[in-house]
């Protein structure tokens, strides 16, 4: 049986997200490192968003939870999430529903996790700003989220420097759950830790979507980390997405090119054994992107055209792609005489 389009759920969506631009403002001029990002995600969908460094991920992800800072900010789109347009809302506002309805996790929770508070006392801060609760409450909600990402609450008393780099990952993710959020935007939350636990940390956060329901867009530039664990996959290329579809169907068939390198640069979990290629140079400067496809100068299958015409993202089955070889044919239209 065939499983429902994500695509198709629009009554389901949690997120709506049309033309966000996001600029750096520099010396030389607007850096636009997002480049108008179209994107709609579910109510519990896990969308893993790859992409090799530099091509806008971080950019897109804090341009979405509205924590850029200067010389960043949105120049253009809308960010509709629970039906308020985000970009327009006052900093107040933005306040309200953080943590209560969708929460941050950062590549580094050293850097996200202050240094000299306890654990507890960070959970109940978090906590105070959004619910008069008592300390009884506080810190019952406190022992249960640290349970949940199977910490001992003992560790409410810990400082952060006390915990391993996994367990203040785990820390992190806990305090994104106090209130049980709709969405979870996660930006490398596994880069600091080794292999192993990655996985583990991985396949916890994915135990707990299960469990709360709760949507994630998960940032990482490796492509097989994502590759057990998102429902669709959005692949960045020069601050635009190239290529947005199902993880799977990316997988076994890759619609761009770009696509493919990545996945051709990184080693399979448990598929059979291949010759690792990479793409050969490098992501372009954005201040100043290669004129028609962004990728051209790097595709391995580049046609004359492809420096001059503009590719959009086209329909490829259920998947979307922005590549000039998917480009539908003109439609011929016959006159009667
Ligand atoms: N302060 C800045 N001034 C000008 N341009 C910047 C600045 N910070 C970032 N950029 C531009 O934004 C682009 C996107 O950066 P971003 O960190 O979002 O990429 P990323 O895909 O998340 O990379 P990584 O995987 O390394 O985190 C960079 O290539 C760079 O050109």
């Amino acid at each position: 049986m065939s499983e429902p389009m994500l695509e198709t759920m629009n009554d389901d969506a949690l997120l709506r997200v049309s033309g966000l631009r996001v600029e750096y403002a520099t010396a030389n001029g607007p850096v636009p490192a997002v480049a108008g990002v179209d994107l709609t995600l579910a109510k519990g969908e896990f969308l893993g968003v790859v992409g090799e460094s530099g091509c806008g991920k971080s950019t897109m992800l804090f341009g979405i939870a509205q924590l850029l800072n200067p010389p960043a900010s949105v120049t253009a789109g809308e960010v509709w999430f629970k039906g308020e347009n985000l970009v327009a809302m006052t900093a107040k506002s933005l306040n309200t529903l953080r943590w209560r309805d969708f929460s941050v996790v950062m590549q580094s929770a050293m850097n996200a996790l202050n240094p000299v508070h306890s654990i507890g006392r960070q959970f109940k801060d978090a906590i105070k700003a959004h619910a008069k609760w008592s300390d009884t409450q506080v810190r019952a909600r406190s022992a249960e989220v640290l349970e949940l990402v199977g910490i001992d609450p003992v560790h409410l008393k810990s400082y952060p420097h006390q915990l391993s780099g996994g367990m203040r990952q785990r820390a992190m993710i806990a305090m994104a759950l106090l209130f049980t959020p709709d969405l979870i935007v996660m930006d490398e939350p596994t880069s600091a830790l080794d292999v192993v636990a990655q996985r583990s940390l991985m396949a916890q956060i994915k135990e707990l979507q299960k469990q709360l329901g709760f949507a994630v867009i998960f940032v990482t530039h490796d492509m097989s980390l994502v590759s057990h664990f998102s429902d669709r996959l959005m692949v960045m290329y020069a601050g635009q997405v190239v290529e947005l579809g199902r993880t799977r169907s990316v997988f076994d068939a890759p619609a761009h090119p770009y696509s493919k390198g990545l996945l051709d640069a990184f080693p399979s979990i448990r598929g059979e054994k291949k010759r690792l290629t990479g793409i050969p140079g490098a992501p372009p400067n954005l201040a100043k992107p290669p004129s028609g496809c962004r990728f051209h100068p790097r595709c391995p299958v580049a046609m004359d055209r492809c420096k001059a015409d503009v590719p959009e993202l086209y329909t490829v089955g259920a998947a979307q792609a922005r590549c000039l070889l998917h480009e539908p044919a003109p439609v011929s239209v016959e006159v009667e005489s």
